[in-house]
């Protein structure tokens, strides 16, 4: 796999480069409300446009329905990153189009343009796989090469992930590169008790990591927007909480597994259970008392010490996903436990996910408390599975 070092000693004054990055970040309104995934390209494309390339950046904003919808918009990304990088980054208005053709031919040396969210256009995330490769064919005429730095979405066999590096010369990117480096560290002879934590709201997307992770892990915490499938496959009624009716089956097999592997499945055993979503007013009941129309969403006070006291002499932790709603105060109790626990910890602890990581630096909590904070979510927790990431199997290939 040639990388950004290889990219650079060859030569790339006057080239254009295409930099896939992950800037979804989370925004209030068009406001970043945490730009560690802005920052955290800033080092690759910075190289780049130094060294003279005239970098093209394309990335993702949220799930838009693959047509342009100014909510996701990537214009408050390209503003920050202008800002970081100390020089204007035009943002085309469309993604392959007129504009991002008279965007692209624009550009000087040593520049650097983004093109408007990827998502806007269906073929991005097509499952066919023609429609993909049409797509990548066209965001391949802007540029000479292409560089993967958007370690968050490695795991998407997406057009402008997968598909363009097949298109052009390819190359990973600084930042792709090292958390691979880092997240090695969980996967070869890592040190026990190894403890994941799981939770967020991506539930159909994380639950399928289970199976492996059971066999890989002496303890799992499962909190979050997670926990109520769990706790529905146990029997308990969980209101109107985020439920993945579909995979209570495979949930049930994975509490079986657990208890045949001498896995420690912890579960919350209370909960902030509130009427309507955001709400502040709320109860805390017991996991086997969620009244029917209410939601929970954050684990409770006792949930909490008990999460904290399996982390206590943990050696290796890995944690996706916030335990509630972080975003409002009342709800951010058991993720900031969570969090403290980690940074108390003597472990090997490894926080993933553009919202995890957005809750540790929203709560406070020092940055450097971490072993290491990565940008990716699904993206390392697919990584830890040993799982092939499409994105950067395109590039060994
Ligand atoms: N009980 C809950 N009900 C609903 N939403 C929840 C609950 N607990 C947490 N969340 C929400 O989960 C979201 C984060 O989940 P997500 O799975 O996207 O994590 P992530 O760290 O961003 O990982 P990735 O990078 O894979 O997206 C937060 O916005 C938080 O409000
Ligand atoms: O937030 C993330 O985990 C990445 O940006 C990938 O986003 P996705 O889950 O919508 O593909």
């Amino acid at each position: 796999m040639k990388n950004l070092s290889d990219l650079l000693a060859e030569g790339v004054a006057g080239r254009r480069v295409l930099v896939r990055a992950d800037l979804n970040v989370p925004l209030d309104g068009d406001k970043i409300t945490d730009d560690g995934r802005v920052r955290a390209s800033v080092p690759t494309i910075k190289a780049l446009a130094d060294a003279g390339a005239r970098v093209i950046v394309t990335a993702h904003l949220g799930r838009p329905k693959g047509e342009p919808d100014p909510k996701f918009s990537l214009a408050p990304a390209a503003a920050r990153l202008g800002e970081l990088l100390g020089a204007e980054v035009a943002l085309a208005g469309d993604l392959v189009g007129e504009s991002a053709k008279s965007v692209v031919a624009a550009l000087t040396d040593g520049g650097v343009v983004m093109l408007e969210n990827v998502r806007f256009d269906a073929r991005e995330t097509s499952k066919v796989d023609a429609e993909r490769e049409a797509l990548a064919a066209e965001l391949a005429t802007f540029a000479d090469v292409f560089v993967s730095d958007g370690f968050g979405v490695v795991h998407r066999k997406q057009a402008s992930v997968y598909d363009v590096a097949k298109k052009l010369p390819a190359y990973v990117g600084g930042l792709v590169d090292a958390e691979l480096g880092v997240l090695k560290k969980l996967t070869d002879d890592l040190e026990r008790p190894y403890v994941v934590v799981l939770g967020g709201a991506k539930v159909s997307d994380k639950l399928g990591v289970i199976a492996n992770l059971l066999t890989k892990v002496d303890r799992l915490l499962i909190g979050g927007g997670m926990a109520y499938t769990f706790l529905k496959a146990q029997g308990h009624e969980v209101g109107t909480s985020l439920l993945q009716e579909d995979q209570l089956d495979q949930v049930r097999g994975f509490l079986a597994e657990a208890e045949k592997r001498g896995v420690e499945l912890v579960l919350p055993v209370d909960v902030l259970v509130t009427s309507e979503f955001g709400k502040p007013e709320h109860d805390v009941v017991a996991t086997d008392a969620i009244p029917a129309d209410k939601m929970g969403l954050d684990i409770g006070p006792q949930s909490r010490e008990l999460f904290a006291s399996k982390l206590a002499d943990a050696r290796t932790v890995f944690w996706n996903g916030p335990m509630g709603v972080f975003e409002i105060e009342t709800y951010a109790g058991g993720t900031r436990a969570v969090a403290e626990a980690l940074v108390k910890s003597e472990a090997f602890t490894v926080v993933g996910g553009g919202d995890s990581a957005a809750a540790v630096r929203a709560l406070g909590l020092p940055e450097d408390g971490f072993s290491h904070i990565s940008t990716g979510g699904g993206a390392s927790l697919e990584f830890l599975e040993g799982k092939e990431l499409p994105g950067i199997s395109v590039l060994e290939s």
